[in-house]
């Protein structure tokens, strides 16, 4: 029997994941995810210091004229103090002199030679920068399966951290049977086609932080595939397309079945992708997607990088959609959750005008998808809906306004 995609989804969420971790040195984490909670070695900035180049100074001097006493350069202590008639030339970054109440930039007070005249208007704590502002000692700076990017890897490098456990890559295997299939550098001959599943699946999840392996085109008989799955076991993943339906000649089911692959689902209520199955033997996920292109494609977004996300050790798996809008009424036959590919132009969401399960292109040219749910039969012009990002990254081909105003 045919189960919901949120069932789906369940299961795949429900599975217990062996994790393994390793050290890596924080440049090389990027991408990656953190092994265990990380705290701040020291507090940030880890001293009161001045955000501009400029004069230490006390408020009662406000619009005086006071001495000039010394210069505090960054990386310096200073041992002299501010007092009042005095100032301590500071530059960014210095450490502040005892006694500041204020620093006053540079170009904001009048220059006599071994004196200044202060402006007639100074606020307290202006231009400084206080001890653990930005972060306080102890705090947890990053959290067991966070996704490390740039910024926190600079995040841990202003704590003095080089080295970072990260989880291992989920280890991805990619399969490719069905007689009809060539390689892009072979020849084709009557009625063949290019396989273009097995290098849209092996660079997505390359994408996606995996490490992948190609098992290369595989001799269509049932010991030839047998053979390459038990090389493949010590995968988290292994990835089929095509031979999960009901056609002939296909031996890819029976082989994973007789080395004992246990079911998890086989049959899913949606639209495209109804036989995409998932399976387990020992500790390797099997997913076996239908060979349609289009639906291959789309339910790997779904249950496939679900459970990516999940072998990463990820602790933010779940979808989060974007609230888009329908740029134009739209009809569905009901019956299954059907994913709709189509773009995203910031505020409306726009169903591709052509996307049948077996096409390649569609999959190019989406930026995410929607699931329309399968009693619904039409959708509003400018209704909500849930749009599935394929990327984050948010860009256009013509410039567009990027400066908020009221
Ligand atoms: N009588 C029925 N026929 C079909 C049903 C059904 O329920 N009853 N389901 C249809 C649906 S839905 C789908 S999806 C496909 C799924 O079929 P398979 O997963 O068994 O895939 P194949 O038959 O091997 O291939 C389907 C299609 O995709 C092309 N293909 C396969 N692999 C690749 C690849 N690596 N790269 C590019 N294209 C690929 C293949 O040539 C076929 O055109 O079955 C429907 N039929
Ligand atoms: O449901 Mo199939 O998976 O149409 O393409």
């Amino acid at each position: 029997m045919a189960i919901s995609i949120k069932e789906a989804l369940g299961i795949i969420d429900k599975q217990k994941i062996m994790l393994k971790k390793e050290t890596s040195c924080i440049e090389e984490a990027v991408g990656r995810v953190a092994a265990k909670d990380y705290y701040a070695n020291i507090d940030l900035p880890t001293f009161d210091n001045s955000a501009m180049d400029g004069y230490a100074v006390k408020l009662e001097d406000t619009g005086k004229e006071v001495k000039i006493l010394a210069t505090t350069l960054a990386g310096e202590q200073s041992e002299a103090e501010v007092t009042p008639g005095y100032a301590i030339k500071i530059m960014t970054g210095a450490k502040l002199p005892k006694g500041t109440q204020a620093v006053v930039p540079l170009e904001d007070v009048e220059y006599l030679g071994e004196s200044v005249i202060l402006p007639k208007k100074i606020k307290e704590h202006a231009n400084m920068r206080f001890a653990g502002e930005d972060v306080a000692k102890d705090e947890c700076i990053i959290e067991k399966g966070e996704e490390l990017s740039a910024y926190k890897i600079a995040l841990l490098a202003s704590q003095g951290y080089s080295y970072i456990e990260i989880h291992r890559k989920p280890k991805v295997n990619v399969f490719a049977t069905g007689h009809e299939l060539k390689m892009h550098y072979e020849q084709l001959h009557n009625a063949q086609i290019y396989n273009s599943n097995t290098p849209a699946l092996l660079t997505r999840a390359k994408e996606l932080g995996c490490e992948v392996t190609f098992t290369g085109k595989i001799e269509d008989d049932k010991e030839s595939i047998k053979e390459a799955i038990r090389n493949a076991l010590d995968a988290d993943l292994i990835i089929t397309s095509g031979g999960v339906s009901v056609g002939e000649a296909d031996f890819t089911k029976e082989a994973f079945k007789e080395l004992g692959m246990e079911i998890l689902f086989s049959k899913i209520d949606i639209k495209p992708g109804k036989p995409t199955t998932l399976g387990k033997i020992g500790n390797t996920f099997v997913l076996n997607l239908p060979g349609n292109p289009l639906a291959a494609i789309l339910n790997f977004e779904i249950f496939g990088r679900f459970l990516i996300n999940r072998l990463k050790g990820k602790k933010s798996y779940y979808f989060q959609p974007i609230k888009a809008k329908l740029q134009e009424k739209f009809t569905h036959k009901p019956g299954r959750d059907t994913v709709i590919p189509g773009r995203f132009d910031g505020e409306y969401f726009i169903p591709l005008q052509k996307y049948g399960p077996g096409m390649v292109k569609p999959a190019a040219i989406m930026d995410g998808f929607i699931i329309v749910d399968k009693e619904t039969e039409s959708l509003s012009k400018s209704k909500n809906v849930l749009f599935i990002p394929l990327f984050c990254e948010s860009t256009t081909s013509m410039q567009e306004e990027i400066i908020t105003k009221h």
